[in-house]
């Protein structure tokens, strides 16, 4: 970075404007950065890090401020009146209000995030220790809000202008130049006005100098041609020299006049050019008209969040290159831009060192996390702050009222939607508690939650009616389904064309298991076993993609199988088959009960009563563990008509069914495996067999039985 106070300014002229660099002192631990050793593999010593000297774990400069005076952790004043006894039931949480029109909408963004504190908490402390943050979760759960959030918390006063100027020693390596934010505009008008001025002298010489020739051409006879060409070179010097002076206005990189706050930059799915930087093609390269190179320099994400917030979702899906450069960029504090295009002429020029002194919000999920280039993990591992968002919160009068401030809150960022009516805001809370698949709490995935207050409101705007009411909330519903969900209930419907009606009767090795599709369609989905003599081995033979889930769920049954049945599994093929099932469906081993409990039927060869379904995982002791998504599969049991469905007992917490369902069906929690078998099994099974042996175990028995059978055997498939 130019430390000439010119800028590379031609100096021949007093009256050009010269600002002073007012570049700030740069920070002695960049400074010391630079001039660190680096290890063998290229890595900087961790000591000498730019961001170090503090370690983020230490509360060493919170003295200075509290966390509370960058952004309040008490709960935001609705600005309406709250009941003093709120009843349990109330789902407003104690607010009195007739429509959303009368709560207040904090104006700071880090005021509107509900729940999510730690996450909250730690970027209220990395903007004050500027420690970049790396934020981990499902989408939708205010990732994105809360990078925002923390640009509006960092100082103003620190954002700076950037400024390229033409280089006369050396074209391809234009200059560049900080001020404080706002000057940056001034020393363009400046320049332009200087250049001007010049453009001006020029013409009028000009004009005097051609109109000289043409009258000393006439006055003295001599040829009227000679003295248009002469003028015509004299134009053509002129226009080529007036050039020259609008070449030399920097171009303004980096303005910042403008803002309010510290930049946010979102440079999610940004390609390289747009993330680094880029030099333009000049495809008129020669013969005076091509565009200076300064000129043709563009900013990237890195450089114009330069003192804000720098936001990039999914990182790992920048290549590795971009991803190395961006460790560079970190590292540096500043980052050169060049044509990203190798046969571009941009590829020639390279800058001198632009600021990026950003904080960098990586985002994403935990795939995102895995296959992030190590170096740039590394670094906000051991620099900075990592956190993992929650996806539900505990249902408290204080959240409730949080979620109708969220319902004001989307509708005054829309500036279009009619506000809320009361039972609106209930019925929408009602869905974020049905959303959150937990018992008393509420679903953080605000960005579908938004969708359907949107949805609600287009309904009631497209009526001209004053406010969004209850039942235009259930008609959104209804309509804002996704792709997956559209996708889910189309194929349940199609299915329920060629299901099997379900009866009292039993069937041998065949299981009603239940699953989930898209984000809450629950589904029936039949397993069978069947069990043949081997021919090679004992294998598990399963069928389609829940090839592995089957295997698994086979090798904890056979755990249970060893220990409580002289079966050899060596000597038999297991068939496993999902019955009709599509794409996805089966998540984790939500379904290891089922094939359980279908194996050990058609080993046995006990039926299994088809008017019952059943979710839960099982352990290789035996144990029945929950699972996700129980409310919608005990919905899709009694829609297929089964009367009983069995579910993990830790998991009955967790049943939030319609009304409608309660009287249908019959809900049996089971924590072991012998519970299952109990409900499932029909008539008796023969002395001493697995299924008689089981079934006489029960509750703490069955525990103590299986590990001492878990302790004994390793499990094997066989
Ligand atoms: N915790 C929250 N509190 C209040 N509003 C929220 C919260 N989380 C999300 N929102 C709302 O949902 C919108 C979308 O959230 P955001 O873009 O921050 O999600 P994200 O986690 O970054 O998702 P993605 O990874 O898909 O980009 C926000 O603009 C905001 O309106």
């Amino acid at each position: 970075m130019s430390e000439n106070t010119n800028g590379g300014d031609p100096p021949e002229d007093a009256s050009e404007p010269a600002p002073t660099d007012e570049r700030p002192e740069e920070p002695a631990e960049r400074q010391g950065d630079r001039s660190s050793p680096e290890d063998e593999s290229g890595r900087r010593d961790s000591a000498d890090d730019p961001i170090d000297g503090v370690d983020p774990s230490s509360d060493e400069d919170d003295d200075l401020e509290t966390v509370e005076d960058l952004g309040s952790t008490v709960e935001v004043d609705p600005g309406v009146e709250v009941d003093e006894e709120i009843a349990e039931d109330d789902l407003l949480g104690g607010l009195k209000i007739d429509t959303t029109e009368d709560i207040e909408v904090p104006d700071r963004l880090v005021d509107q995030v509900i729940g999510q504190d730690e996450a909250r908490d730690i970027i209220i402390k990395a903007a004050k220790q500027r420690r970049h943050v790396m934020m981990i979760g499902s989408p939708g759960t205010g990732k994105s809000m809360l990078a925002k959030a923390m640009s509006q918390l960092l100082p103003k006063e620190d954002l700076q202008d950037v400024l390229v100027y033409p280089n006369p020693d050396d074209e391809n390596e234009p200059k560049v130049r900080t001020v404080p934010a706002g000057k940056g505009d001034q020393i363009v008008d400046a320049h332009k006005e200087e250049a001007s001025k010049r453009n001006r002298m020029r013409s009028i010489l000009m004009w005097v100098v051609i109109a000289v020739i043409l009258a000393y051409t006439i006055l003295s006879g001599s040829s009227l041609l000679l003295g248009l060409l002469a003028a015509g070179v004299i134009w053509f010097i002129f226009r080529t020299l007036g050039q020259g002076s609008d070449a030399m206005v920097p171009n303004l990189l980096v303005n910042n006049g403008d803002q309010r706050v510290a930049p946010f930059e979102d440079a999610t799915g940004a390609h390289a050019g747009a993330l680094l930087g880029d030099v333009r093609h000049d495809p008129f390269q020669s013969g005076g008209m091509g565009t200076p190179s300064h000129e043709r320099v563009e900013p990237g994400s890195i450089h114009q969040s330069n003192k804000g917030v720098l936001f990039l979702d999914e990182i790992n899906t920048l290549d590795i290159q971009t991803q190395q450069k961006l460790m560079t960029a970190i590292q540096e504090g500043e980052f050169s831009i060049t044509g990203q295009s190798e046969r571009s002429s941009g590829a020639m020029v390279q800058t001198e060192p632009v600021p990026c002194d950003f904080i960098m919000v990586a985002a994403g999920n935990l795939d995102a996390m895995e296959n992030m280039h190590p170096a740039l993990r590394n670094r906000i591992k051991g620099y900075g702050y990592e956190v993992y968002m929650d996806d539900t919160i505990e249902d408290t009068p204080e959240m409730r009222r949080k979620y109708a401030r969220f319902i004001a809150q989307e509708v005054e960022r829309d500036g279009r939607l009619p506000h809320f009516t009361d039972d609106a805001v209930e019925e929408l809370i009602l869905e974020a508690k049905r959303r959150s698949g937990r018992k008393n709490h509420l679903t953080l995935h605000f960005r579908t939650l938004g969708g359907l207050v949107r949805v609600a409101g287009d309904i009631a705007r497209a009526e001209d009616r004053e406010h969004t009411t209850r039942d235009d909330v259930l008609r959104a519903k209804d309509r804002s389904r996704s792709i997956e969900q559209q996708l889910a209930d189309d194929y349940i419907e199609r299915r329920k064309d060629y299901e099997l009606q379900v009866t009292t009767d039993g069937v041998a090795g065949r299981v009603n298991g239940l699953a989930v599709m898209g984000e809450d369609s629950g589904i029936m989905l039949p397993v069978m076993a069947e069990i043949a003599p081997t021919q090679g081995g004992g294998r598990v033979i399963a069928t389609g993609q829940l090839k592995e889930m089957a295997e698994e769920s086979v090798q904890n049954v056979s755990a249970i199988i060893k220990k409580f049945s002289d079966v050899d599994l060596s000597e038999k093929d297991i068939h496993i088959q999902f019955v009709q099932a599509g794409e996805g469906g089966v998540d984790g081993d939500s379904a290891s009960i089922t094939v359980a409990t279908a194996v050990i039927s058609a080993l046995e060869d006990i039926p299994v009563d088809q008017s019952v379904a059943m979710t839960g995982s099982l352990s290789v002791r035996g144990d029945v563990l929950p699972v996700g998504g129980v409310t919608h599969k005990i919905e899709a049991a009694a829609k297929a008509g089964c009367t009983k469905v069995i579910i993990p007992e830790a998991n009955e917490q967790d049943v939030m069914i319609e009304d409608e369902y309660e009287d249908m069906i019959e809900i049996i929690p089971c924590s072991n495996i012998s519970e299952v078998l109990d409900v499932a099994l029909m008539g008796e099974p023969k002395k001493d067999s697995l299924v008689a042996r089981l079934r006489s175990i029960t509750g703490t028995a069955f525990e103590q039985e299986a590990v001492g059978s878990a302790s004994g055997s390793s499990p094997s498939p066989q």
